[in-house]
């Protein structure tokens, strides 16, 4: 298999224009000998900053959410086409937070993920059950569902895609899903996307959920892991670092 490997940071609602330029200066700095793709998934009013801070490096650009609109009336929405003039290569979506925060459904999740792709945005689709489903032994159910709402996308092949396992129980809690935990999950989702593609394979299924320097290497050694979407951990260069080299091993 020849596809590479995607290391993305999601600052979350994190950062500013200091701190921002000595964080993206020191992994640009450090990143020259990644072997895998890498981004970094900023708040909106930085795009702007960490294009030019990554101008000329392999660094790619990442938002956290995209509108399913094309443009218009909606107060507060950033559109497809706008990230696309900012050089963004990927928009998360359908993140947990903002299923739980913002009543985010898998029918909106879907409209998003289908206009990034008709902007020429790569979605990460991220799905994965509550604490409260996992001890109700519904997680397959969950991320089953999560994922056929997106498996469909209007002329556009679900391995266009990057999907995200992120168990929410993981999230910011320190509490990392266990490598063979991940895997099952993984293989499962694996599975499914091969009852509606022969590019399964193709897909990056990433791991987020409290992955950090010291965990990476033994969850991207799953092979079912193809990289890692990393909240807390890539605020910080050289952990952000250590996670690109386990995953350039
Ligand atoms: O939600 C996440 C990435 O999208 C994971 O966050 P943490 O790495 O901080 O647990």
């Amino acid at each position: 298999m020849s596809k590479k490997r995607l290391i993305a940071g999601n600052w979350k609602m994190n950062g500013n224009l200091e701190a921002n330029d000595a964080l993206v200066r020191a992994v640009v700095a450090g990143m020259k000998d990644a072997r895998c793709d890498v981004a970094v998934c900023v708040p909106a009013p930085y795009l702007a900053q960490v294009q030019m801070l990554r101008h000329g490096s392999a660094l790619d650009l990442g938002a956290q959410d995209v509108s399913q609109q094309a443009g218009g009336a909606y107060t507060g929405e950033v559109s497809a086409a706008m990230l696309r003039e900012f050089g963004v290569r990927y928009a998360i979506v359908g993140h947990s937070e903002r299923r739980q925060y913002h009543g985010e459904t898998d029918a909106l999740v879907a409209e998003k993920a289908r206009t990034a792709l008709a902007h020429g945005i790569t979605p990460i689709v991220c799905i994965g059950e509550t604490l409260a489903e996992r001890e109700a032994g519904r997680t397959e159910e969950v991320v089953k569902r999560q994922m056929a709402a997106v498996i469909h996308l209007n002329g556009h092949c679900i391995s266009e895609v990057v999907v995200a396992y992120e168990p929410v129980w993981a999230i910011g809690t320190g509490k990392t899903a266990t490598p063979e935990q991940a895997q099952q999950v993984h293989a499962l989702l694996r599975t499914q996307l091969a009852a509606a593609t022969a590019h399964a394979e193709r897909v990056n299924i990433l791991y987020g959920g409290s992955m950090n320097a010291a965990n990476a290497a033994s969850l991207l050694a799953q092979p079912d892991i193809d990289g890692g979407l990393i909240g807390g951990a890539s605020l910080k260069a050289p952990d952000f670092l250590q996670i690109i080299a386990a995953a350039s091993a």
